[in-house]
């Protein structure tokens, strides 16, 4: 199934690696068939898709890399925009050298495994150059050493009514996920942290609080959408690369919703389709802020405000709805 995906031009060795997937089984992993929508499991008291957690002893034993650069998420926050955009800063205008994989083999997701694929760590431990890490953990369970070796990390929230529309679409579509059940169940089980990666609540105030002591640069996908040029000089910053507005502006073409639903690379349409249906709902959705209005009622709205203002009143962080 691997290596039907498409060709790649690819001028970084990995490439040529994971194409094929028995050269990059880690000894030791057990050999999961596919099942679809497995359980949720927990690990270190975190729900967790079935198959990531048989993988986990693999995440725990993973070793970073002091050049690493991390991306870290609650899922469906805007981790492939910013992967797409420190993507493109790493490439220097190398257009090549960004259409060399998908962004899933560009910047492999750590704990990803799912049967007959490669997983995150192992993509990752191939890699020979400089390496981009996607990770959903919450910062309390994220493996140690990435804070030994200092990691660079770019941290991206967005609003959590956006947030939970756009996680209920994408568990119908990724059938690696459980049943998202109705829209209400799926609202209460986001609510109460059931969902995959736990509470949002926790992990966007984690995250926030590790900012003051870490080298976490925090991003909010509302601030994105608003004006990305000027989060996109942040990240140049953060990375310390220079850049001139000619690069700034060639790199916010390339990464807007419009160029990334319409590349290949980017969109996730490469995945085979017993992992994502695109059919049932596009991995790139709609990519804009207010959507939750069509979907939450008002009294799922009234009850949800109640819930946030609880959830929230321990931290100065703030969204935009
Ligand atoms: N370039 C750009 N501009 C604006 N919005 C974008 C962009 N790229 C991805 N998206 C939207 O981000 C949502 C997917 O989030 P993630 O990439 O974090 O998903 S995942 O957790 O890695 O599966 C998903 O949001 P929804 O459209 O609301 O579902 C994507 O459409």
């Amino acid at each position: 199934m691997w290596a039907e995906l498409q060709p790649l031009a690819a001028p970084c060795a990995f490439i040529a690696n994971i194409r094929d997937p028995e050269a990059a089984l880690e000894t030791g992993r057990p050999r999961v068939t596919m099942s679809s929508r497995p359980p949720i499991k927990y690990v270190s008291g975190m729900p967790i898709l079935g198959d990531f957690a048989e993988n986990w002893e693999n995440v725990k034993r993973f070793q970073a890399r002091a050049d690493d650069i991390l991306i870290a998420t609650y899922p469906k926050s805007g981790t492939t925009w910013m992967s797409e955009i420190v993507d493109h800063i790493l490439s220097e205008g190398d257009t090549v050298r960004t259409k060399r994989g998908a962004i899933y083999e560009r910047v492999p997701f750590l704990e990803y495994a799912v049967p007959d694929m490669p997983t995150g760590t192992e993509r990752l431990n191939l890699l020979d150059c400089q390496r981009v890490v996607k990770t959903h953990l919450p910062v309390e369970i994220l493996p140690k050493c990435f804070w030994d070796e200092k990691c660079k990390t770019i941290y991206i929230a967005r609003n959590a009514k956006d947030v939970v529309v756009s996680y209920f679409h994408f568990y119908r579509m990724a059938i690696v996920h459980p049943e998202p059940g109705t829209w209400e169940e799926f609202l209460q089980n986001f609510m109460e942290g059931k969902v995959a990666f736990g509470s949002w609540f926790n992990h966007v105030k984690g995250w926030w609080n590790a900012r003051k002591e870490k080298n976490i640069l925090y991003i909010l996908y509302e601030d994105m959408l608003e004006n990305p040029k000027r989060e996109i000089h942040k990240v140049f910053e953060f990375l310390g690369k220079k850049e001139s507005e000619d690069e700034v502006e060639k790199i916010h073409q390339a990464t807007s919703f419009q160029a990334m639903k319409n590349n290949p690379m980017a969109n996730y349409t490469s995945v085979p389709g017993s992992v994502m249906d695109h059919s049932v709902s596009p991995f790139m959705r709609k990519g804009i802020c207010g959507d939750w209005k069509n979907h939450f009622t008002v009294a799922q709205n009234e009850m949800f405000d109640a819930f946030y203002r609880k959830e929230m009143a321990d931290t100065d962080l703030t969204f935009r709805f």
